[in-house]
């Protein structure tokens, strides 16, 4: 009487573990699988029958073996469970992803659990797989970083040219002094500005002028390498931190801008518009005492180009 009670609790327990929305695996300490529950059928396409007593690793070649086999030892020997979750290791089973609503990833995320299964003695006769489906909310929390990241980058950059801010391009050359400070590197700064942007504004209109600023910075990124950093400083004023650069080597920089613009024609629907700019650069020696100083020096030397006659590089 009491056996069929329990015999059919038993079928009761195997039916649930059966239909649950839960990979169940059970493996011997050999890795034979000795349960495979309908989740891991429909998922891997692999009925229980076709994979009972088969080794893990022969059928699924992709999971990695050494990984696994530590974690296993370590549950079996200590008989404990352990845990890992998907942003440690994306998944053990690559199963499709079949959900419509994230179509987005193309394979599960899994959350694993590993447990012992000990015999009536207490010994860990088995080990139990058991394998979360967390795509859903491992695709929201994948987007919810990228949205952050392009949150952070964008509000780093100048929405019309897409160089660093004023403020964020001030706090690399507030990095930069100090870094000078400590190393004693030649490190150059420029800043420059368009001439007479006013009567391009005036004789073009303002969205015309905005092309004019975002074809300047187009230029500025074109000529300078990836370590510099280019930012626009104010409306139509422009700086770049030339790091590892001695002034000679900056003018030249300055030059190849400089004449690529006087070159440039800038075609908008206001009309072909040519302008120049004007360049100051301040190498950074001894003498400033903090970061705004050495930037004071370089618009000096701007203010010098624009006296001096415009459409110039001068170093300060
Ligand atoms: N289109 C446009 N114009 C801007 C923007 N920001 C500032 N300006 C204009 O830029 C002009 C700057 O003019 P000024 O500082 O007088 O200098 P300038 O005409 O360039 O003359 P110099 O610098 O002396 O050669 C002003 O007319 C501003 O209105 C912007 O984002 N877009």
């Amino acid at each position: 009487m009491g056996f069929k009670q329990n015999a059919n609790e038993f079928h009761w327990l195997m039916d649930m573990l059966e239909s649950v929305e839960v990979g169940l695996v059970v493996l011997d300490l050999d890795f034979h699988i000795q349960a495979w529950n309908g989740f891991m059928e429909h998922h891997s396409g692999i009925t229980a029958s076709q994979i009972q007593g088969q080794l893990l690793f022969d059928v699924f070649p992709d999971i990695p073996k050494a990984w696994l086999t530590r974690k296993v030892d370590a549950v079996a020997m200590l008989n404990i469970r352990a845990f890992t979750s998907w942003e440690q290791r994306p998944y053990l089973f690559k199963f499709r992803n079949t959900r419509p609503i994230t179509g987005t990833e193309a394979y599960m995320f899994q959350n694993l659990t590993i447990s012992p299964i000990t015999n009536p003695s207490g010994e860990v006769e088995k080990i139990c797989l058991l394998i979360y489906d967390v795509t859903e909310f491992a695709s929201s929390k994948r987007a919810l970083e990228r949205a952050n990241e392009q949150l952070a980058r964008l509000s780093m950059t100048d929405r019309l040219t897409g160089l660093l801010n004023r403020g964020t391009w001030e706090n690399l050359v507030d990095a930069e002094f100090e870094r000078f400070r400590r190393y004693g590197q030649a490190t150059s700064l420029v800043m420059f500005d368009i001439d007479h942007f006013k009567s391009v504004n005036d004789n073009y209109g303002h969205l015309a002028g905005d092309e004019v600023i975002r074809h300047a910075a187009q230029i500025t990124r074109n000529n300078v390498r990836q370590s510099d950093s280019a930012g626009r400083y104010g409306g139509e004023e422009f700086g770049i931190i030339l790091p590892e650069t001695d002034t000679e080597s900056a003018r030249v920089i300055c030059e190849r801008i400089r004449d690529a613009i006087e070159n440039g024609v800038v075609n908008t629907t206001a009309g072909n518009i040519q302008y120049t700019i004007s360049m100051g650069i301040a190498q950074l020696t001894d003498s400033p005492e903090n970061y705004m100083q050495w930037m004071q020096k370089a618009d000096e030397a701007l203010y010098k180009a624009k006296q001096g006659g415009r459409n110039r590089v001068i170093v300060g």
